[in-house]
């Protein structure tokens, strides 16, 4: 036993305690029998906007559909945005190991292995690297920009609101997702950098 714990050993664990007991409190639809499980098909529908599959063929699909130059780039490069969010948050996720909140109910849609893992939050990543990457790249009405900040944080909440995951997990989670857009912007790729990726997109 440690009988003379650093300053940095006790500050972690009180965080992890307050970590525990605010995201057991904030939990309100982590079943329906829970105080807000009224809300619990709504938060449901929130998770899937944030999920990486419909995002995927949605980029795939307005990939194919695109006729300009300009959006191809820009899509190509949600593309990659998308693939390295999954692929991070994968490493990270089976670095780290934590167990997601045990009032979770495991009943997500399509879930990779790693997902019985908590830390980070995968849709809170995509959520602010999306949103980023969507204030960035679209020309969008200041109503519509407040709705894309606001959907992000929705969802953000909406995790540890349905047990999915534990605040921590959502905060480290909007901050990677918020630096992988700095990392897809350092690497943008063009027909200058990247011509292969788009000679095989004008080839059809
Ligand atoms: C199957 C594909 C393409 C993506 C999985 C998306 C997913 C289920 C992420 C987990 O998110 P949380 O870590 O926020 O629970």
């Amino acid at each position: 036993m440690d009988l003379n714990p650093s300053f940095l050993g006790i500050a972690l664990r009180s965080l992890l305690a307050i970590d525990l007991w605010l995201s057991k409190k904030l939990g309100v639809c982590a079943g329906e029998s829970s105080s807000w499980g009224s809300v619990r098909p709504l938060m449901k529908l929130l998770e899937i906007s944030g999920h990486g599959i419909p995002w995927l063929l949605g980029t795939l699909y307005c990939l194919c559909r695109s006729d300009s130059w300009a959006g191809r780039e820009v899509l190509m490069n949600l593309l990659f945005a998308l693939l390295l969010d999954l692929l991070l948050v994968a490493l990270i996720k089976g670095l780290v190991r934590r167990r997601r909140p045990a009032h979770n109910q495991m009943d997500m849609f399509v879930t990779l292995s790693v997902d019985k893992y908590s830390f980070p939050s995968g849709h809170a990543t995509r959520a602010a690297l999306m949103s980023r990457f969507i204030l960035n790249h679209l020309v969008l009405a200041i109503p519509l920009r407040v709705l894309v900040v606001l959907w992000a944080f929705v969802l953000g909440l909406s995790r540890v609101m349905l047990g999915r995951h534990n605040v921590t997990d959502v905060a480290f989670g909007f901050f990677l997702g918020y630096m992988q857009y700095s990392i897809v912007d350092y690497c943008w790729l063009s027909p200058h950098n990247a011509p292969v990726l788009f000679l095989l997109r004008s080839q059809r």
